[in-house]
């Protein structure tokens, strides 16, 4: 049977900007295939191109070329009057919140509801109820100015969620936040997902953010799309730089190499460094063991991290291996004959 198309599927869009005589590309060539249901992340340095990118789901910002297909419909052969009703179906929120400051939690909640054709009775029941999904029931009368970052953040939400839409984006809305509020407002992403079936696409430069609820994730770099896959086979087996990069920041694997480097560590540790990430139930205490029995050869354990993503445990570990110099080349063979990922680390010749 064919696969089913996405929900949201953007092909081969370019979007270029003049700027001053320069020509800034800031997309090229990106085609995405977001699932019903997914939470898709998109990750990136400041201007990669992800605000960009998701812009152009709903045609905020309009491709330079390419072609963006939302629900079936053909976003760019719209007339004006059936893109302002496939935009409902499309929530936004950002990073500034962007609330209306002179509006209550209720008026700004209630201001995509003008046009609905609700009566002033049905909006109060649909606000009451989206205020109680976000959490804030007891601070409709109250003002932007008056709620902290993560409230205002919910304000937008429920204004997001007011015309039911099936799509929420969400443009770096965590980014202003402290650790803290961003797992919250991340779990109430999650549930939204979760309860109303609402599809996610969220752009964000933390790792952090994507492990917590993106099932799919796609790393972008100067304006291209450079590695895209399920969270798991993105966190556990990670091809481009960038990826690693993101990965060793969230697994804090990178810092202990940097420490392990910078402090002249590095100098007097014998053996030799490996590095293994796993997918799955290999866990650390049978491989050392299994070492030493197999081959007398010792696993020094440097770092060790292990986290749960998706209801899979996702493990990384840094050893140093000692030992006769065969048994330990053999050690690494066994290792690699493993459903691991098996990597070694020259950290004198690797140096920064
Ligand atoms: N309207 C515009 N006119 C000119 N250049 C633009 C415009 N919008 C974005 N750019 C440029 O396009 C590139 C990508 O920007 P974009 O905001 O999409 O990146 P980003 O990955 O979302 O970064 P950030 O997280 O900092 O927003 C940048 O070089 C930016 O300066």
């Amino acid at each position: 049977m064919a696969e089913q198309n996405g929900i949201i599927q953007l092909k081969k869009i370019d979007v270029t900007f003049q700027n001053e005589g320069k020509t800034i590309e800031a997309v090229k060539d990106v085609s995405i295939d977001v699932k019903k249901g997914d939470v898709f992340g998109v990750i990136g340095y400041s201007g990669a191109g992800k605000s960009t990118l998701v812009r152009v789901i709903n045609l905020l910002q309009k491709p330079t070329a390419g072609t963006v297909i939302v629900n079936g419909q053909n976003m760019l052969e719209l007339s004006q009057k059936d893109l302002r009703t496939a935009r409902r179906n499309i929530g936004m929120i950002f990073q500034h919140f962007n609330l209306m400051n002179s509006l209550t939690v209720y008026g700004n909640v209630d201001f995509p509801l003008r046009d609905s054709g609700l009566s002033k009775a049905e909006r109060k029941q649909k606000i009451d109820k989206l205020l109680d999904i976000v959490g804030l029931s007891d601070r409709a009368n109250n003002y932007p100015s008056q709620l902290s970052g993560g409230q205002k953040q919910r304000v937008a939400i429920a204004r997001a969620l007011a015309n039911d839409p099936e799509i929420l984006i969400s443009d770096e809305a965590t980014s202003a936040l402290d650790p803290k509020t961003t797992t919250e407002i991340l779990d109430l992403l999650g549930r939204l997902n979760k309860e109303l079936g609402i599809t996610i696409v969220i752009i964000t430069h933390e790792m952090d953010a994507i492990k917590q609820i993106c099932n799919r994730v796609s790393v972008m770099e100067n304006g291209r799309l450079i590695e895209e896959g399920d969270l798991l086979s993105i966190f556990g087996n990670p091809k481009e730089q960038l990826t690693k990069d993101f990965v060793n920041t969230s697994t804090h694997i990178g810092s202990v190499l940097d420490e392990i480097r910078d402090s002249g560590i590095v100098d007097k540790l014998s053996g030799r460094l490996i590095e293994l990430n796993y997918i799955g139930d290999s866990t650390n205490e049978p491989i050392v063991v299994e070492l030493y029995k197999r081959f007398q050869v010792e696993a020094n354990i440097l770092f060790s991290n292990i986290e749960r993503l998706q209801n899979t445990t996702v493990g990384i570990m840094l050893f140093a291996l000692t030992g006769d110099d065969d048994k330990v080349e053999e050690a690494i063979k066994y290792l690699n004959s493993l459903k691991v990922n098996v990597k070694e680390i020259d950290l004198k010749k690797e140096g920064k």
